[in-house]
């Protein structure tokens, strides 16, 4: 349904987007995984048809989207910044003058109750909190009854709870058969909402696999992370069985591992041996994070 090769974009003679290509199959999450600044909104853009690519294809639906961007806007919604949204309207309103942007609209009700946003039909943009305000965009968005939904980083800045009423929210667009396209720097959004994923970094595609898929390529499976005081121990870490890496990351020590029992307990038999204190052990599965960090050396995310 969305088929991209080879897509590059300047800017100022640095290739932003840098030979992007992947099909997304029609009713999947497809998510575009990177830090900031990897280029998920440039590519996002040209696929919408928002930006012109240097080179490159698109199609959607089979529509050339570099000749043709008009013709795909009708088929697409795609999520405004939700500063983009005009504050003096209410989300009655809102909903009303997109509406009538298109040749045709879902009716206002449903719009409010898929988007909970019922009691807020007069309640003024500039009144509705940030998770309202991102709801009421993405109802925007699907207003015309797209089949294909682009969402750019659609949580960033929400707190936990507003977030997951989001992720839920965008499961159930899938569930009706939608196909969504959406760029995130969290890796558990990309965990949750993703069928597959794209990691992106300094414009191009490093890898694409479904979460999992992602995370069984990785040498290891676990990783268990402590402080030591001193940093005596280091030099033997690595020979622990199971350990495949090593890594220090702001005072912790991580080891990965694909025997989690095995490291674990040798490593804590080996700190009583020289008497060393391991503080704030613990251990957990690897995740996406560990996947961008294996790959690029880099976090995916600040601490
Ligand atoms: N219109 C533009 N003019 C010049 N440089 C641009 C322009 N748009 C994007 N860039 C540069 O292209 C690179 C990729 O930006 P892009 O916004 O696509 O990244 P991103 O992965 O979406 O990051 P973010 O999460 O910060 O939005 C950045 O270095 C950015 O500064």
């Amino acid at each position: 349904m969305i088929r991209v090769r080879n897509l590059v974009k300047r800017y100022g003679g640095i290739r932003v987007v840098d030979g992007v290509g992947f099909d997304v199959a029609e009713g999947e999450v497809f998510g575009l995984l990177g830090p900031n600044g990897a280029g998920k909104t440039t590519t996002m853009e040209m696929i919408e048809g928002l930006r012109k690519p240097d080179s490159g294809e698109i199609q959607l639906f089979g529509v050339d989207g570099v000749r043709e961007p008009d013709k795909m806007k009708e088929m697409i919604g795609v999520q405004l910044q939700s500063t983009a949204l005009f504050d003096h309207l209410t989300a009655e309103e809102s909903i009303l003058l997109y509406g009538s942007f298109y040749r045709q609209m879902r009716p206002v009700d449903e719009l409010l109750k898929a988007f909970d946003l019922e009691e807020k039909r007069k309640t003024l943009v500039k009144h509705l909190s940030g998770g309202q305000r991102q709801r009421l965009a993405i109802a925007l968005a699907v207003v015309h009854d797209p089949r294909v939904i682009f969402l750019d980083e659609p949580t960033t800045g929400l707190d936990p709870k507003a977030r997951r009423d989001l992720w839920r929210i965008i499961l159930t667009l899938k569930d009706e058969g939608r196909t969504i396209f959406l760029s995130t720097h969290y890796m558990e959004e990309a965990e949750q909402l993703c069928d597959r994923v794209a990691i992106m970094n300094a414009g191009q595609v490093i890898d694409l696999d479904s979460p999992s898929g992602l995370i069984r390529q990785l040498a290891s499976d676990s990783v268990i992370e402590f402080a030591l005081e001193k940093k005596a121990m280091e030099v033997s870490l690595r020979q622990l069985r199971g350990v495949k890496e090593v890594r220090q990351d702001e005072g912790l020590i991580l080891l990965l591992t694909n025997d989690l029992r095995g490291t674990l307990s040798e490593l804590i038999r080996t700190a009583d041996q020289e008497e060393l204190a391991l503080s704030g052990l613990r251990t957990r599965t690897a995740t996406l994070e560990d996947v961008f960090l294996e790959r690029t050396g880099k976090r995916l995310t600040e601490k």
